[in-house]
């Protein structure tokens, strides 16, 4: 997509106020056209040479009268400017953040969160600005046409010298925008680091503290200021040049004009409101040129700008980034869609048959797993530490994207498992819930508004009802960032709550008991069995409490299948789940 298109698209998309806009900037730029016409019918006025008389305070109440139009064209251009940035920058994030939500987990954003952040920011921000300018751009051409018409019929040979420095400078310009990308790139990659860094530091400080490594981190941190430091310094320094090459210019041909003004007026064909005339429009058309060579800036500009947009889509379809859709701006906000139950995404029985996926980086994940799940079933993934047993629930449900294999739901393929494996056909509890700064209700809940006992019931099974009693607000208490405030434990099973709020048909735990005691787990798959009414439940685990409890044992070595079966003839025949139960022991 070119950047003249990707800009196009985004102004179709709020048309009426884009015209709106440029006809508001269009008066603006074109308003000084009359106090200059004024100004010189007031010399020539003085000089004996006016075609027209006015009294002096006629001339004094055009003068007025002309500011103040200018004035209102100004504020209703500052208004429809807003309007309309504020619309195009919705738009862009909101389809940016839809595209985010629903790729799968592990591909949802290409570097750190911190980066993302500042595309969101910065770049969507700088697409803006272009599609703002392009307003301006529009009335400051207006202006140059139409003072250029009237000057030219003054005299021609004077006009040249005012447009001369524009034709350098565009020229210039021109030449050195490859260079200014190159500058502007890298200067938001810089920050985009330093961003970044800060968001880890902030998410790990635990982690920081215990390993003791805060001087390390420190100094990271002043080596990314430093680089960004480095950056911005020749990404401003350019600018700026640039920006002094514009006016320079400008001067220069200011004083040019100044020079053949003189000589024409001796000769006496030049009137004192011609040359008031060329002096004032020459103020704007100095305002033209900079800012028309500002305009190019950021149209350069922004060209990084979306490519950095179009990075965060990953690949996806260009088109998704300015895609028309309503911001709901005013009104109330529509609600969220709680999903439908159909008869097809009632599970009789789920397959997967050479399931693969293996981390780019480390060559290590998993490889042709196969399994089967029945209604109703009680199936648990065991074995050591780093055997695949995450790798495998997240490629299933579509979290990692899967390199080779099928995934068969009642016998129908599914095609894109990340969109499938939702409720209330699947729900998934990752080993570290994800938590947020809001109420353990809304955190339970996540928007959906189910009806009757669900709440009270997903409660009791998740085993959280004494934890309520003992919060200072039961369900309305605030959790704090990442869920802060409760115990490890408690995190874990409000996210349990969260799961079997959703009634979904196939319930998937990564090491859900791991931060529970033994009793309070007994409870947990105690109560999930009278609950669950013949979901099936996909569990990582190697605890005894859900070993016992499996209907089939999947144990897996080295991302593969090692054995399969019930506890009891797995207990005499695979050395691993031996070596696990012992353990456990
Ligand atoms: N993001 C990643 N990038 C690269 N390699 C990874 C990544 N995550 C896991 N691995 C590797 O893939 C293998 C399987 O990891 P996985 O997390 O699935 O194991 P696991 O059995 O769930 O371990 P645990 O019991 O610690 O949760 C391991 O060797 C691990 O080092």
């Amino acid at each position: 997509m070119t950047t003249l298109s990707f800009l196009w698209k985004l102004t179709r998309y709020r048309k009426g106020l884009f015209l709106w806009n440029a006809l508001a900037w269009s008066l603006i730029y074109l308003a000084p056209i009359v106090p200059g016409l004024i100004m010189k019918q007031f010399f020539d006025m003085l000089t004996g040479h006016a075609l027209y008389s006015f009294g002096i305070g006629a001339l004094i109440a055009f003068l007025l009268l002309s500011a103040l139009a200018r004035v209102g064209f100004i504020l209703f251009g500052f208004m429809t400017d807003v309007h309309f940035r504020f619309r195009l920058g919705g738009l862009l994030r909101r389809n940016l953040l839809k595209h985010v939500l629903k790729e799968p987990g592990a591909r949802a954003i290409p570097g750190s969160s911190g980066e993302a952040i500042s595309t969101f920011r910065d770049d969507v921000e700088q697409v803006e600005e272009t599609v703002s300018w392009s307003a301006d751009a529009l009335g400051m051409m207006l202006f140059a046409a139409v003072s250029c018409f009237i000057l030219i019929r003054i005299d021609a040979q004077m006009t040249l010298w005012v447009f001369l420095p524009l034709i350098i400078v565009v020229t210039v310009a021109q030449l050195s925008t490859a260079m200014l990308q190159k500058y502007r790139a890298a200067s938001r990659e810089a920050t985009s680091r330093v961003t970044g860094a800060i968001s880890e530091m902030f998410s790990t400080v635990q982690s920081v503290q215990v390993a003791g490594a805060e001087d390390r981190v420190i100094g990271r941190f002043k080596r990314l200021n430093a680089q960004r430091r480095e950056a911005m310094l020749k990404d401003q320094l350019f600018t700026a040049s640039l920006d002094s090459v514009f006016s320079n210019a400008v001067n220069l041909g200011t004083g040019l004009i100044l020079l053949l003004a003189a000589e024409k007026m001796r000769g006496g064909g030049f009137t004192v409101g011609d040359f008031a005339l060329f002096v004032y429009y020459l103020t704007f058309v100095t305002q033209f040129i900079q800012n028309f060579g500002k305009f190019m800036t950021y149209f350069k500009v922004s060209e990084v700008a979306k490519d950095r947009l179009l990075a965060l889509l990953q690949g996806a379809d260009p088109q998704r980034l300015t895609e028309h859709h309503p911001l709901y701006l005013r009104g109330e906000l529509p609600e969220p869609e709680e999903p439908v139950r159909t008869k097809k995404d009632r599970l009789d029985v789920l397959e997967v048959h050479g399931l693969t996926y293996r981390y780019p980086e480390t060559g290590r994940g998993i490889e042709g797993i196969g399994l089967r799940l029945e209604r109703g079933s009680f199936t648990v993934i065991t074995g050591r530490v780093g055997s695949g047993k995450t790798t495998l629930v997240r490629t299933l449900l579509g979290l990692l994207p899967k390199q080779a294999g099928e995934i068969l739901w009642n016998g129908e393929p599914v095609t894109e498992p990340s969109e499938f494996f939702v409720p209330p056909r699947s729900a998934y509890t990752p080993q570290i819930p994800r938590l947020y700064s809001d109420t353990l209700e809304n955190n339970i809940l996540l928007g959906i508004r189910p009806e009757g006992e669900r709440l009270r019931r997903a409660i009791r099974s998740a085993v959280l009802e004494e934890d309520l009693e003992r919060l200072p607000q039961g369900l309305s208490t605030v959790i704090g960032p990442r869920g802060v405030k409760l115990s490890g434990g408690q995190a874990q099973r409000t996210a349990a709550a969260r799961m079997f709020v959703r009634d979904a048909e196939l319930l998937v735990f990564d090491d859900l008991s791991s931060a529970l005691d033994v009793d309070t787990e007994w409870k947990l798959w105690e109560r999930l069995e009278e609950q669950r009414q013949g979901a099936a439940c996909l569990v990582i685990s190697h605890r005894k409490a859900a070993l016992m409890r499996a209907d089939r044992i999947i144990v897996l070595k080295q991302g593969r299948v090692d054995a399969a079966g019930r506890l009891e003839e797995l207990l005499e025949t695979n050395e691993e789940l031996q070596k696990l139960w012992h353990r456990e022991e």
